[in-house]
């Protein structure tokens, strides 16, 4: 059965398109050592890239959200959410939004119902449709490369017009600005901005320089909302 769309479910997709134009892209992060998360977090927002996707893949994840939060400038996220009893624990750290890698109905109603601006993951145009039917316009295309693409965004662009895209998986420094480039693409994500060699390294002027050619790449076309 098809759930209608959520109660305010208006002011969340408003938001999340307001987070996806801060700027072109939004770092996708794993922390492994939280001595490095607020150094990262700064050298980020100082480059440019306000948005942060703090992935629940490591065992520090929620913590790293929680320090990071507190940088002047960041707006922190939580990445890898799969299951709706994740999500307290991401409020908790602070979190203001939350992305997923793929979606189903029980963690879509679970993260409408939080209030927590939500950009889920799809990659088939059934997956796209069913997240549209709970007023969902805003969407990670993900594993982007994998599914097809700048080929496979240019063939949703008509059939699902009123979708607009984060693509994210497989985008590097070199395809951003091609992937940037489409109608229905608003930004995208990528964990190209925190290589670990630099990471590890406690380089963080490599990534605060990674960061600032990251944001110069424009949307050279309308971005919806
Ligand atoms: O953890 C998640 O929720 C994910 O969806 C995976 C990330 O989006 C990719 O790991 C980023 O892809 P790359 O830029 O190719 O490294």
């Amino acid at each position: 059965m098809i759930a209608p769309p959520a109660a305010g479910i208006e002011a969340m997709q408003a938001e999340v398109a307001r987070l996806c134009t801060l700027a072109p892209v939004i770092p996708v992060i794993v922390v492994e050592d939280l001595s490095q998360a607020v150094p990262m977090a700064q050298a980020l927002v100082a480059g440019g890239l306000p948005v942060l996707e703090v992935t629940l893949r490591s065992a520090v994840a929620l913590d790293a959200i929680a320090l990071m939060a507190k940088v002047p400038g960041a707006v922190v996220g939580a990445g890898t959410v799969v299951r709706p009893d994740q999500i307290a624990a991401v409020r908790a750290a602070g979190a203001r939004f939350m992305v997923s890698p793929g979606a189903y109905p029980e963690l879509v109603t679970a993260a409408l119902d939080s209030g927590i601006p939500f950009l889920p993951g799809a990659a088939t145009p059934s997956e796209m449709m069913a997240l549209l039917s709970r007023g969902i316009r805003h969407q990670k295309l993900f594993p982007a490369t994998v599914v097809g693409g700048l080929d496979m965004l240019k063939a949703l662009a008509s059939p699902l017009s009123a979708i607009r895209f984060c693509p994210t998986g497989g985008v590097t420094a070199e395809t951003a600005p091609t992937f940037l480039s489409l109608p229905n693409v608003l930004c995208v994500g990528g964990s190209w901005v925190t290589p670990k060699p630099a990471i590890q390294a406690g380089d963080w002027a490599t990534v605060e320089r990674l960061a600032r050619e990251a944001a110069a790449l424009r949307k050279s076309s309308v971005q919806g909302s």
